[in-house]
């Protein structure tokens, strides 16, 4: 089994090395260091606002082996993102409809080994064939937690990489990890908080994560960008339950108009 996926793998890599891009097709990958911050829940929100808009959204769930935007969309896609690296099916389709208008899903799988491919580019063919389609506006990948080979995979071939992290001080914590490997060689990361009880607090700690880069000499030509503040919202869990999206059930609440605001800046942000 782990032969063929290698196989497999191999041959994704070499078609990778001579293929280059071009597509109309953006791509942002939603990243956050702890687990539980929100991340899939805020994906799902904002790819519907995106959509609200006309644009047209392929979401790809990257969480290796939890896979949740599928229960986030209700719905049971036949494939997922696995069924295309081991070869099984093409990449049309892997690629869900979902109930929602223009928002397309490729699922990841709960339960998934993936240590296999671990070294290889699989991740990023996956997200050059879907450019390659030119069928969508943007491309948003929700990564896994933490900052493992996989999430880091995506993240090199980002520029439009956002950061949703709570105020917790561990998730803070492992934005500053994140900000500390993406100063390396990245220009800019975006950055959201979710979960605040202060709506401004977002904007105070990023200043403090900027002072403490400065600190600490990272790269000074890297950008942290705040982009925003969701508030903690009773609702928001009880729509996830209910396995509705909340933007769509309450369209005038303040949650809703917070995540428009975000929309309004990402959509300047990102190249
Ligand atoms: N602003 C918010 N206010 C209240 N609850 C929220 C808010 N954002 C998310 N939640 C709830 O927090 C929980 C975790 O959210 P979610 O599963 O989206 O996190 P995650 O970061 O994707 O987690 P994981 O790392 O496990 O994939 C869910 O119950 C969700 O409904």
């Amino acid at each position: 089994m782990f032969n063929s996926i290698s196989a497999q793998a191999s041959k994704l890599v070499s078609l990778t090395k001579s293929k280059s891009v071009v597509s109309k097709t953006k791509l942002l990958t939603i990243t956050s260091g702890k687990g539980g911050v929100g991340k899939s829940t805020f994906t799902a929100n904002m790819a519907y606002l995106l959509a609200r808009r006309g644009f047209k959204v392929a979401v790809i769930d990257a969480d290796i082996g939890l896979a949740n935007m599928q229960v986030l969309f209700d719905i049971k896609p036949r494939y997922s993102l696995f069924d295309y690296i081991e070869g099984r099916n093409t990449i049309e389709e892997v690629i869900s409809p979902t109930a929602y208008e223009n928002i397309s899903l490729i699922a990841g799988k709960s339960g998934y080994q993936y240590s296999s491919l671990k070294t290889s580019l699989v991740l990023t063919r996956i997200v050059d064939d879907v450019k390659s389609l030119n069928n969508f506006d943007y491309i948003i990948i929700d990564t896994g937690a933490g900052l493992n080979e996989y999430v880091q995979e995506f993240l090199s071939i980002s520029d439009n990489i956002l950061a949703l992290t709570t105020t917790d001080p561990s998730a803070l914590t492992d934005v500053y990890a994140l900000i500390k490997m993406l100063s390396k060689d990245k220009e800019k990361l975006l950055i959201c908080f979710n979960h605040t009880k202060n709506y401004n607090i977002g904007e105070t700690i990023s200043k403090s994560l900027v002072n403490l880069a400065k600190k600490n000499r990272l790269n000074s030509n890297f950008m942290v960008k705040y982009i925003g503040n969701v508030s903690t919202s009773a609702n928001i869990s009880t729509t996830s339950r209910l396995r509705k999206l909340f933007v769509q059930e309450f369209t005038h609440d303040e949650i809703t108009l917070q995540l428009q605001k975000i929309i309004d800046i990402l959509l300047k942000e990102i190249k």
